[in-house]
């Protein structure tokens, strides 16, 4: 601080070298040489990784005892921060787990943070890829939606959701009756790697359809900006009577999320490695089990498969072929997942798997059994065709009367 001198306007820019050395002395009110005060509470969690900062704060003059503070709304300023601060150390974490999704900008405050700072525009501050784009925008989203419907509220709710359906049972079921994995048959209008897939989209006639066809579980997209779905689908298809236990397919990132869901008939959750540090996992399928809700956990490469096979009590992992940064597509993903010591660990722990993604035809399905799957989840498939009962008939070469009536 020695030799610094600032001169104090409404807005002053701060280099990030100051700001270091700022940090590493307890702030709150700090007097400049000029004789000027401000009070900085907001600035000792000032990002380490911006090169500058705007700081808005009003001037005070030495003679004046009484604390002019950054801003009136100050103290809830602090906590907005100190989210923010957390949610880089959040990232730190993350990183070391080889999470490659980040919770926040890196340069900046999370999306839906609002003063008191003005923060440089970066390029870093753009998603990298497009699971980060729907992370950040999740987080904006659930942040309306709590403010909207408190957990508190949502408790009181879940008195009237209704009864959760043993998700993980009826899959066992499914590939103990007919020797091929059981089928999670997804309801999804739209995704981000492959548009629209179906224009005349009826969530509960696609459902009842797949039902039809001997799907053991459903899959119902959630997500509204990058899929089309919603959670009003899956009140829909549970409202509707259909007995397949469903899945909320949402990219799950607070635990507010999961007693949402709930209340609108959710019997399963997925949560993806790729975004959720360990802790986090534990957090939410602890959340899960306390609801009696089944977390499919999903990977896509070996780390994040030894990260869940790391953590005691997952029944269910689903191997996704689909990369969800580069949207590749690679059914070998799954046979390389369950190679050698993983296969081992699962099979002695009895864990389901669950393959994910780019299966079309018979021989893929027989290719993921090998490897060593129980069940599929499997979308565009069978979604995009005129009559998806038809599809899954298809799909697994087998008639209808194989499945028929699965989940009844
Ligand atoms: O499918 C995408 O484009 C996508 C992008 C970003 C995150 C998730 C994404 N998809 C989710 C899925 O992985 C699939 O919906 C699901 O596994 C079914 O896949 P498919 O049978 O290939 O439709």
């Amino acid at each position: 601080m020695e030799g610094t001198c600032f001169s104090i306007r409404p807005s002053i820019r701060v280099p990030f070298s100051n700001l270091s050395s700022l940090k590493s002395i307890p702030i709150r009110n700090l007097s400049f040489g000029n004789g000027s005060s401000i009070h900085v509470n907001a600035l000792e969690t000032a990002s380490r990784r911006s090169s500058s900062l705007c700081i808005r704060a009003q001037q005070q003059d030495s003679s004046n005892s009484s604390i002019l503070s950054l801003s009136s709304e100050a103290v809830g300023d602090s906590i907005k921060i100190k989210e923010w601060e957390f949610g880089r150390l959040q990232d730190e974490l993350a990183a070391t787990q080889g999470i490659r999704i980040r919770r926040r900008p890196p340069t900046g405050p999370p999306l839906h943070y609002e003063g008191p700072f003005e923060l440089e525009e970066n390029e870093d501050n753009a998603p990298r890829n497009i699971l980060e784009d729907i992370i950040w925008t999740k987080d904006k989203e659930v942040l309306q939606l709590k403010e909207r419907m408190p957990l508190s509220m949502l408790k009181k709710d879940l008195e009237n959701a209704p009864p959760v359906r043993d998700f993980v049972e009826s899959l066992k079921v499914s590939y103990l009756r007919t020797g091929v994995p059981a089928l999670i048959a997804e309801v999804k209008k739209a995704s981000p790697s492959r548009g629209v897939l179906r224009e005349d989209f009826d969530p509960v006639q696609i459902a009842q359809a797949y039902e039809k066809g001997g799907a053991a579980c459903l899959s119902v997209l959630t997500d509204e900006k990058y899929f089309q779905g919603s959670f009003e689908n899956l009140k829909a298809i549970r409202t509707a009577g259909v007995k397949c236990p469903l899945l909320c397919k949402e990219f799950i990132i607070d635990s507010w999320q999961i007693y949402y869901a709930r209340t609108k008939g959710a019997d399963a959750v997925l949560l993806i490695a790729a975004v959720l540090p360990d802790l986090e996992i534990k957090y939410l399928t602890k959340i899960c089990k306390m609801l009696g809700l089944a977390a499919l956990v999903e990977v896509h490469d070996e780390r994040e498969m030894d990260r869940i096979l790391g953590i005691d009590g997952i029944q269910l992992i689903g191997i996704n072929n689909r990369d969800l940064g580069t949207f590749k597509v690679d059914i070998s993903n799954t046979k390389k997942l369950l190679e050698g010591e993983r296969g081992q660990a699962i099979r002695e722990r009895d864990i389901i798997v669950v393959g994910e993604s780019g299966l079309f035809t018979p021989d893929d399905i027989s290719y993921v059994q090998e490897a060593g799957v129980k069940a599929v989840l499997v979308g565009e498939s069978i979604v995009k065709q005129a009559n998806p009962t038809e599809g899954i008939v298809g799909l697994f070469d087998v008639g209808p009367t194989n499945f028929e009536a699965e989940c009844a």
